[in-house]
């Protein structure tokens, strides 16, 4: 999908809203264990009960490795069944892959050729050659991790190197190379405060801000600082909306807590 395509669903639905299928089958619906297929069962209700709410879905590939094989089928099988219903939908392979060139490029192939998703999120720790091999995938992005949510990322992203802080390295270095206008990054809604500086530094790439909802983020910090002319955000979330019920209401709940979020961002249109 192009970024043209992607701001346009933007206005089209009024969202910008991504919802994580980081689906879990000790968390999922005691009722749906008993059927063949769990995973992709639980992904297609909510899929069917909340894709007129968001424009992006995130599969989180751990989820799905952590079962594997049964695990593997589920995500193509989501993946089917989402580029076959709702082609408009972004896809984001929340993989966090990156290594030496030509692995990069068997990591891309796997995730947009063979998966056939829109994006993925990549670590830059390898820089350059781990990350081109991704950008020449056109109308495919590559979502570098610039400064995450969780509590580690005051470790060494935050941490001045070469007179400023590592994540602006990655953020202004990254946009030096080949095919740069593939490039998204991630940005934790915990670290809201941060984004004035980060959108001085990329004022038009998109942000995938995860950490609404379950980890304590503010949407209207985020919108506050992040947004730009094209709107410019996926604002994620996932426990916060699939895990809503775990009764057989599960699908309609994990719509009412989309909705939520969805009516807000309205306001920013
Ligand atoms: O790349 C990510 O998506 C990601 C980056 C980050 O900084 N923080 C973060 O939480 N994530 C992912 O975003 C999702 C957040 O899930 P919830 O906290 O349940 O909404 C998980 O799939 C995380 O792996």
């Amino acid at each position: 999908m192009t970024t043209e395509e992607l701001v346009n669903q933007i206005q089209l639905k009024k969202s910008f809203l991504c919802i994580g299928l980081d689906t879990d089958l000790d968390k999922i619906p005691p009722h749906l264990l008993e059927g063949e297929d769990p995973i992709f069962e639980f992904n297609k209700a909510i899929i069917d009960a909340t894709q007129h709410l968001c424009v992006a879905y995130k599969l989180n590939i751990a989820f799905y490795e952590a079962y594997g094989l049964k695990g593997w089928q589920a995500l193509e099988k989501t993946m089917q069944y989402l580029n076959s219903n709702f082609p408009e939908i972004f896809t984001i392979a929340d993989a966090k892959r990156g290594d030496i060139g030509n692995t990069s490029t068997r990591y891309a192939r796997a995730f947009f050729e063979e998966l056939d998703f829109d994006s993925i999120t990549v670590a830059p720790y390898m820089g350059r050659d781990s990350i081109e091999p991704f950008l020449a995938f056109e109308s495919r992005h590559t979502i570098l991790l610039a400064l995450t949510s969780n509590p580690g990322a005051f470790d060494f992203q935050t941490k001045q190197a070469e007179g400023r802080e590592l994540y602006k390295s990655v953020l202004e270095i990254s946009q030096t190379y080949k095919n740069a206008h593939n490039l998204m990054y991630v940005v934790g809604a915990t670290k809201a405060e941060y984004l004035k500086e980060i959108r001085e530094l990329v004022p038009d790439s998109f942000l995938l801000v995860p950490g609404v909802g379950a980890q304590g983020g503010s949407l209207d910090e985020v919108c506050r600082y992040g947004l730009n002319k094209n709107i410019g955000l996926l604002v994620n979330s996932s426990r916060g909306i699939i895990y809503a019920s775990n009764g057989v209401d599960f699908a309609s709940a994990a719509a009412e807590k989309a909705a939520e979020l969805q009516g807000q961002m309205a306001l920013q249109f």
